[in-house]
């Protein structure tokens, strides 16, 4: 780096150039001020029009509101680098692009995802790319505080760029992840980047950014398909609540808001489930065979009667017998509609028999088909049958209509039901609450059984109208099951859409959130090798164009209903078409720590390469054994040195533990110290192993061993 001032006068060359960087970058803030003055009085003007119409006004409040979003987020760190082309050519990087309106929109700043941006990330000494400088600019608020260079195109020459790097991924852990903009890594950025449009699977071990690559990837994707991606907008699906709390903030921070995040136990509208089955009922639940069980539910709540069940009409009485329920329940079936919709059907077939039968009883013996009151007596008949309350009860009895919620409930609770359809292992105490493997059975429920429609008096005063030509004329084709789940869905896509440029005034992440056949333009899953089969149907649903970002460490599963190969979860989707990319650096935990991870990993996942990390610090990890009767001081202990250190700090372990959290509640999260104790617990729980890697991969800094009874062989520190 330059020399400091070395004498009277004389400055180095250093601080001269220090100096040009502030002037300049104080410049692109003074642009960036004028431009949001610009748009802040656009959107007022925009707000008070009465001249154009409202939806043209409501189009020109969101695109200025938009605008001073996009501009907001640039207060800090508007500018952090610089490219110095082979040809003297200046680009100067930063979080958003400004342009110089009076010199034919020269780009003043451009925005990080833009492709001339790109050999900021991705030119190295050996591959240049034209370029023969990068410059990482340092900054506190909108000072500029120094810089550090990189030469580029000689193979040896300084490689002080992972200054910056390193000063990012020591830094103390605050609230929440940071974006990182401004040290996105070659081998990120080519993943950032990717043009593929379908189902796109990130791998790699602990701490390798996943996650903050996969948000990165979707600004990349809004910024380059900004138009479609804002129809429809993006989901990112994590594991809990705490690790969509930590990575809420990194989008908004590059300005995109058209985001839900959500658990998989939040994917149905009006739940919020938390709650987790027993890991082998949950490997059930997950599985696809669980759609034979859903299906022949549905079927057992189609009944005939046992005995026939007698209409008493006011002439006459008639029978629902179990020849006619099976006539009309396989007409409704052959429909091919969802239950409460077939049901119609079923309705139809029953009245048409009774209608029929009834007619001809009170015509025995003094009238014919051929004459004309045998028409008006059925026509009396059928109204009477129509309003007939004991009918009613016998169509409520051998094809209720159903909710999801209700057939489930009332099959967990039945254990003659379950038997019937083979699930004996899925009883439950009533009143218990859905967990997170019911969520995918309540939707796919959704759209087995569909809508309950209640009929109208009027829809129900002539139900048996037009019988024959329901039999005759309603056949529906069923498509294969995938292709009826595109083709359903692919319409509610152009539909909501239509809704959104129409009526509806709710930003886009509301409405979105409340609509179980809202469809998105992308999905993001993290964590996802703990998702299921049945998981995976529901998210496909949400997303018909499959196009997915997929991230994940099949070493890190920890649900038995989880993938063990990707292709076993995306091949029956994508046949052949899934990309899979792979993170081999860790960027949290340092070298000292990720050696005890390691030893764990060889032990429980042989052929799995642990991540290298990035650093090292020199810190090893400490271990104590203590009585029991001695723990509790001793976490008291670790808390309050820890509460005097800058950054964060958690305690974690077994189930129980108190002031401790699971590892499962630290999936996906970071902390600057972690707390680890009994490790040989956490190890024999099932999957412990999984569990004890994730909770030694936490720390970005610090990690303290805790136990009372003896270490698991793998974590014994090793005799020198
Ligand atoms: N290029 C980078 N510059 C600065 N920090 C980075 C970079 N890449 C990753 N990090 C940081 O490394 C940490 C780990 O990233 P992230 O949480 O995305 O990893 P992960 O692979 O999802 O981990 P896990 O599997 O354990 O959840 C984060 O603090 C992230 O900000």
């Amino acid at each position: 780096m330059g020399e400091s001032i070395t004498g009277e006068g004389h400055v180095s060359e250093h601080d001269e150039e220090l100096r040009s960087e502030r002037a300049h970058v104080a410049g692109l803030y003074a642009r960036l001020d004028a431009e949001r003055a610009r748009a802040e009085t656009r959107y007022q003007r925009a707000l008070g029009d009465t001249a154009t119409s409202p939806m043209e006004r409501d189009v020109e409040v969101r695109a200025q509101a938009r605008e001073l979003q996009r501009l907001n987020v640039a207060d800090h760190g508007l500018c952090f680098g610089r490219l110095d082309a082979d040809d003297g050519e200046r680009r100067y990087i930063g979080r958003i692009g400004l342009f110089d309106e009076a010199d034919d929109h020269r780009p003043l700043l451009l925005d990080w995802r833009a492709p001339a941006a790109r050999p900021f990330y991705t030119a190295t000494a050996a591959h240049p790319e034209s370029m023969r400088r990068r410059r990482q600019l340092h900054s506190r608020g909108r000072e500029i505080t120094g810089f550090t260079d990189e030469v580029l195109g000689c193979p040896d020459g300084d490689t002080a760029g992972d200054a910056a790097l390193l000063a990012a991924v020591n830094a103390p852990r605050g609230e929440g992840m940071r974006d990182i903009v401004a040290t996105i890594q070659a081998e990120q950025d080519r993943i950032i980047r990717l043009d593929h449009p379908g189902v796109l699977v990130i791998e790699g071990g602990p701490g390798t950014g996943k996650t903050v690559v996969a948000l990165h990837r979707v600004a990349y994707l809004l910024y380059t398909q900004r138009e479609r991606m804002e129809r429809s907008g993006v989901l990112v699906v994590g594991p809990n609540p705490q690790f969509l709390n930590h990575i809420g903030r990194v989008l908004p921070s590059l300005g995109e808001s058209d985001v839900v995040f959500a658990t998989t136990g939040d994917l149905l509208p009006g739940l919020r489930v938390t709650a987790e089955d027993a890991p082998e009922i949950a490997e059930f639940k997950g599985s696809l065979t669980i759609l034979d069980v859903l299906r022949a539910a549905i079927a057992d709540r189609q009944r005939l009667p046992e005995q026939p069940w007698e209409i008493e009409l006011e002439d006459v009485s008639v029978r629902i017998d179990a020849a006619t329920a099976e006539w009309a329940r396989e007409e409704a079936r052959d429909s091919g509609l969802p239950h409460n919709e077939a049901r119609a059907v079923f309705v139809d077939v029953v009245g048409y028999v009774l209608t029929e039968r009834a007619t001809a009883r009170i015509g025995r013996g003094w009238l014919t088909r051929e004459d004309e009151a045998w028409g008006s007596i059925r026509e009396e008949v059928r109204a009477e049958l129509a309003e007939h309350r004991g009918l009613r009860e016998a169509i409520d009895a051998l094809w209720p209509e159903l909710t999801p919620q209700q057939l489930l409930a009332d099959l967990y609770t039945s254990p003659e039901r379950l038997r019937a359809v083979g699930a004996e292992a899925l009883l439950r105490d009533e009143g218990e609450a859905w967990t997170v493997s019911d969520v995918p059975l309540l939707d796919e429920l959704v759209d087995l059984l569909g809508e309950v429609k209640t009929p109208s008096a009027e829809e129900d005063s002539d139900y048996a109208a037009g019988v024959l030509e329901i039999l005759q004329v309603e056949r529906h084709d069923l498509m294969d099951d995938e292709d009826h789940l595109l083709a359903q869905d692919l319409l509610d896509a152009s539909d909501l859409a239509e809704r959104f440029v129409e009526h509806d005034t709710r930003d886009l992440a509301e409405r979105a959130a409340a609509d179980r056949d809202w469809t998105y333009r992308h999905v993001v899953v993290d964590e996802a090798q703990e998702l299921s089969e049945m998981d995976w149907r529901v998210l496909m649903r949400r997303c018909p164009s499959r196009s997915f970002t997929v991230v994940g460490d099949l070493a890190q599963r920890r649900s038995a209903a989880g993938a063990r190969t990707w292709a076993a979860m995306l091949d029956r989707y994508v046949p052949g078409r899934w990309a899979y990319r792979e993170l081999t650096v860790n960027y949290r935990t340092p070298a000292e720590i990720m050696e005890l991870a390691a030893g764990l990993l060889a032990e429980f996942a042989p052929g799995v390469a642990a991540p290298a990390s990035v650093r090292s610090t020199g810190v090893e990890p400490w271990f104590r054994q203590v009585d029991a009767s001695e723990m509790s001081c001793a976490v008291e202990e670790f808390t309050s040195e820890e509460s005097g250190c800058e950054g964060t700090s958690v305690v974690i372990g077994p189930p129980g533990t108190p002031g401790a959290v699971t590892p499962t509640d630290t999936k996906g999260l970071e902390f600057d110290a972690v707390l680890l104790v009994e490790p040989a617990e956490i190890l024999a729980t099932p999957r412990g192993a999984a569990d004890l890697y994730v909770a030694l991969t936490r720390a970005t800094q610090r990690l303290g061993i805790l136990h009372t009874t003896p270490l698991p062989d793998v974590l014994r520190p090793r005799e020198e």
